[in-house]
């Protein structure tokens, strides 16, 4: 019998508005067209309990939650979602695109709300076995242009995150590239500037050597 091997975990991180959501979309579609199985998912969400935990994190009240309840909602959505949906679909050998994974919990609870890295990896180890993606592809994007992209796209309700001032998204900002500076060989940094077929081509280039 041939042994499937393990698939492989990607995601895709970045401020708000950079194209996240339409490169996973491009990306999946480019990565089928190759012969693989592709899952397509997002954080926090992607399993059932987990996209209830979404409902409260992102459509609660303004300060609903203190920065470390929060954490520990967002390690929780992630726990289930690893063990009921990442790890069998890899166990599984499909690919796994997720739009948002553990750096975004890095960088806006750390980086934006001031929890320390080593107490988010602790709940991260707690709830999800400290899983990391195989790549993490980080969409850069002057902010100017994220926020006209955002405003040009009809929203149906902005979230308890985008509302928050522009101080705390450049710090936001700020906590991805220090992350992906001390990660170089996981997280590859990707210019989301131009038409949306060219950003995909650049990410495609990102993962070459894991196809
Ligand atoms: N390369 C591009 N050029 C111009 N507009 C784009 C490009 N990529 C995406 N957009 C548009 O920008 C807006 C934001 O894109 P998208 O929703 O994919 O970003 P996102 O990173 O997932 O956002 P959020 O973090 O807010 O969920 C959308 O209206 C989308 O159609
Ligand atoms: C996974 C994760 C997300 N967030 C924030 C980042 C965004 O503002 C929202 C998710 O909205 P999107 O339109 O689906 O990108 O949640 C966070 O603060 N911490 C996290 O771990």
């Amino acid at each position: 019998m041939i042994m499937k091997g393990r698939g492989r975990f990607i995601t895709l991180e970045g401020g708000e508005g950079v194209g996240k959501s339409t490169q996973i979309r491009a990306l999946a579609a480019a990565l089928r067209e190759r012969g693989l199985t592709v899952v397509e998912t997002r954080e926090p969400g992607g399993s059932r309990g987990a996209e209830a935990i979404r409902e409260l994190l992102l459509h609660s009240e303004g300060d609903a939650w203190s920065p470390r309840a929060e954490a520990l909602l967002f390690a929780a959505a992630r726990s289930d979602h690893v063990s009921r949906v990442i790890t069998p679909a890899l166990e599984a050998g499909q690919w796994v695109l997720c739009d948002r994974f553990i750096d975004s919990t890095r960088a806006y609870q750390g980086g934006g709300s001031g929890l320390s890295d080593e107490d988010i990896m602790t709940l991260h180890r707690i709830g999800s076995e400290a899983l990391l993606p195989d790549r993490t592809l980080l969409l850069r994007l002057d902010v100017d242009v994220a926020e006209a992209r955002r405003s040009a796209r009809t929203l149906e309700r902005a979230d308890r995150f985008e509302d928050r001032q522009a101080a705390f998204h450049t710090k936001v900002v700020a906590a991805f590239d220090r992350i992906a500076e001390a990660e170089p060989q996981r997280i590859r940094r990707i210019d989301a500037d131009g038409q949306p077929d060219e950003v995909t081509g650049r990410l495609l280039a990102a993962l070459a050597d894991l196809l």
